[in-house]
């Protein structure tokens, strides 16, 4: 790297400027971000390749759309802990921007932006950052990746199912069993029909989900106090906690009686995951009901059976977010499932996978002036297929078997002089420690 004044400098110590010493940056990412070296990075992409293979096995395409939107996808008026921490500022063009907490909204704009060209259902993935901006207190992290599946223009439970089976896909998949997960299922109806008796206008369901969803993170009568604060009279108060705390689906057709479509919903979802096959893995429960004001339905939400984590994924319906940004409503279910809770989760199980750098040759010439041949050898190598770490200045062979072992290279190929004037080239099978050699053409 040439320093400020031509001198030749390591890449992280600039020299000394003609005006005096520079200040050593601080190589550590902004607070509440993480690098990815590359044996963090072959986990994010051993997880996100099960993801992305999951939504493929579900016949879902890839979207993608910009970590930066404008401020107003994400102003909901519910008193959300997401819109809190939103990571939003003034751009140059006085623009107010934020930094996406979650991508729904994103998804829901481009849906609306397609508008009649796109024929539903649709069945949409993507895998982004997500971003928030906490106070410097907390210390928590300000970004993590969420795989998001969302499908929409499908008005029926089939689609909350089918969801729920592709996390389940998910899961197996990188060893988790209905032992160590579950997912706890309910359906935002239940309050629905709950606060109707209460002419509770439907502005406020947004709040009353944000605040009921605090119910185990804060004391119960700060709850109380938060739900009468939004105008919820005491007897609606006390109704409403009573119907979070019934335990199974038979008693709460008891409390709400049988017509309700919360019961007719519930039902043909667990009647679904008898045939989906994943019944063992889901229980209702009445107190889940996400934190997001825009769910109307089925919410659920995956949690580890012995209880030390925060939740694994969640997700639900949300029938009404697209008449949020004023377009026509459209039918919608999506779930996000996040990055770090789950890599917790294997790290507990003695789950997570032992991912090495694996190179299948370490090419190297025997001598400067053979490096060209070297080149040479090394493409007619990449040509086939083969993956070569070719060896780029001249180098001790002691220095390049450390560095085959290290990259646990399968093979060894050496440009030699007396062999390349017989026109061909040295191998050694490092696994084996078998050496041959062989016409380049010949090379496999
Ligand atoms: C456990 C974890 O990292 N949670 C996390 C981290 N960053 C976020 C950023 C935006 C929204 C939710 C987030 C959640």
């Amino acid at each position: 790297a040439e320093s400020p004044t031509g001198g030749r400098s390591g890449a992280l110590s600039p020299g000394p400027t003609v005006t005096g010493e520079v200040q050593k940056i601080d190589v550590n990412p902004p607070k509440g971000t993480r690098d990815f070296p590359p044996e963090d990075m072959r986990l994010r992409n051993w997880l996100f390749n099960n993801f992305k293979e999951v939504s493929r096995l579900y016949g879902f395409e890839e979207i993608d759309f910009p970590v930066l939107e404008s401020e107003a996808l994400f102003t909901r008026k519910a008193g959300e802990e997401i819109k809190d921490q939103l990571y939003c500022f003034e751009d140059r063009g006085n623009r107010r921007v934020a930094l996406r907490p979650e991508l729904t909204p994103s998804l829901a704009r481009l849906v609306i932006q397609k508008g009649k060209s796109i024929s539903l259902p649709l069945k949409w993935f993507t895998v982004g950052q997500c971003w928030r901006y906490e106070r410097m207190t907390r210390g928590r992290r300000r970004e993590h990746y969420q795989w998001n599946m969302d499908i929409i223009g499908v008005p029926g439970v089939m689609a909350e199912a089918e969801l729920i089976s592709s996390i389940v896909t998910l899961f197996k998949r990188i060893g988790i069993t209905e032992s160590d997960v579950g997912f706890k299922v309910s359906s935002r109806k239940v309050l629905q029909e709950v606060l109707k008796c209460y002419s509770i206008p439907d502005n406020m369901f947004g709040k009353v989900c944000v605040i009921i969803d605090k119910i185990e993170k804060i004391p119960v009568d700060e709850i109380k106090k938060e739900l009468n604060a939004v105008g919820l009279s005491q007897e609606a108060i006390e109704e409403l906690l009573l119907v979070l705390s019934v335990k199974s689906l038979t008693e709460l057709e008891e409390r709400l009686g049988g017509s309700g479509e919360a019961i007719a919903d519930l039902k043909q979802l667990f009647s679904l995951a008898e045939k989906f096959g994943y019944s063992k893995w889901l229980q209702f429960d009445a107190s889940v009901v996400r934190g997001l004001a825009y769910y109307t339905g089925i919410v659920f939400e995956g949690f580890d059976r012995e209880g030390k984590l925060r939740a694994i994924c969640g997700g639900g319906r949300y029938d009404h977010l697209f008449s949020t940004f004023g377009a026509d409503d459209i039918p919608a279910c999506g779930f996000g499932f996040g990055d770090a809770v789950i890599v917790e989760l294997l790290r507990e199980k003695g789950l997570l996978p032992e991912l090495s750098l694996q190179v299948d040759n370490i090419v190297c010439a025997l001598d400067e002036e053979l490096q060209g041949y070297a080149a040479m050898a090394a493409n007619i190598l990449r040509e086939k297929g083969q993956s070569v770490d070719l060896v780029l200045e001249s180098k001790p062979l002691k220095w390049v078997f450390k560095r085959a072992a290290r990259t646990n290279a399968e093979r060894l190929v050496l440009v030699g002089n007396s062999e390349w004037q017989r026109g061909v080239v040295g191998v050694k099978v490092l696994s084996t420690g078998e050496q041959y050699e062989v016409k380049l053409d010949d090379l496999k």
